[in-house]
């Protein structure tokens, strides 16, 4: 399966056109008050609408109610609702047959036990985001540059999409992708020079970083692919 690249937290044309010209899959959008990525559902749908095809759409919510989500749908006619909250594997269901727009999940990971929830959410979402647990009391549920330890995924077949965010980087994303198996990677805080501001050599850094990287499982050596 070909590699998702997603930039998530893109706040900006210059960001949205950088992330495009790299040559990313999807693209994020935050709605998230507290967050420095934060986009109004006007500036959204502005910004969204420059795409253009040129990647799915991806808005981000944590909890949305179903006038929020109703409301961003309309504006900005996402390819993916990205639900980064405590949402349960009912709700994810109802909204997804609610919009009829495919669904990812996030789920956050520390520990294996962590992994508990895959079933029953791998029966509702088009695809699963594992993203690094935040610690308690933090201000952002994801986007908060923290790495998980990877091998924690070892071994994971739940039938859907896997994605991984949490930290991710120009520097470590190869690493991240020969460690465990996956279908796309998902990036914010690593391609950023301060909370909020996307940098566009960070985000070619990555993308090309992605892109050439070997994937697990890496070819033993000596043994005919
Ligand atoms: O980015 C935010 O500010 C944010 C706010 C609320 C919920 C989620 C948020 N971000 C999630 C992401 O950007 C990604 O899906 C992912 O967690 C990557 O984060 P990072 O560790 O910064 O690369």
């Amino acid at each position: 399966m070909a590699l998702d690249i997603k930039i998530c937290g893109v706040n900006t044309p210059d960001a949205l056109d950088a992330a495009l010209s790299a040559g990313a899959d999807l693209v994020g959008f935050v709605h998230f008050p507290r967050s420095p990525r934060h986009l109004a559902v006007s500036d959204m749908a502005r910004l969204a609408g420059t795409v253009g095809g040129r990647a799915a759409k991806v808005v981000l919510t944590v909890d949305p109610d179903d006038r929020l989500l109703r409301d961003l749908v309309e504006a900005v006619a996402p390819d993916l609702l990205q639900l980064h909250g405590a949402e349960t594997p009912e709700r994810v269901a109802a909204i997804r047959a609610m919009f009829g727009i495919a669904v990812m999940k996030v789920l956050p990971v520390r520990t294996h036990a962590d992994l508990a929830a895959v079933p029953a959410f791998a029966a509702v979402a088009d695809r699963l985001l594992f993203d690094a647990k935040p610690d308690p009391g933090a201000l952002l549920p994801g986007g908060n540059g923290r790495v998980f330890d990877w091998q924690v995924l070892h071994g994971l077949d739940p039938g859907r999409p896997i994605m991984l965010s949490g930290g991710l980087d120009p520097a470590n994303v190869a690493q991240a992708l020969a460690s465990v198996r996956l279908d796309g990677v998902d990036v914010s805080s690593g391609v950023e020079s301060a909370p909020g501001i996307k940098s566009p050599e960070k985000i070619l850094a990555f993308v090309r970083a992605a892109r050439t990287a070997p994937r697990f499982p890496l070819p033993v050596e000596g043994q005919a692919t």
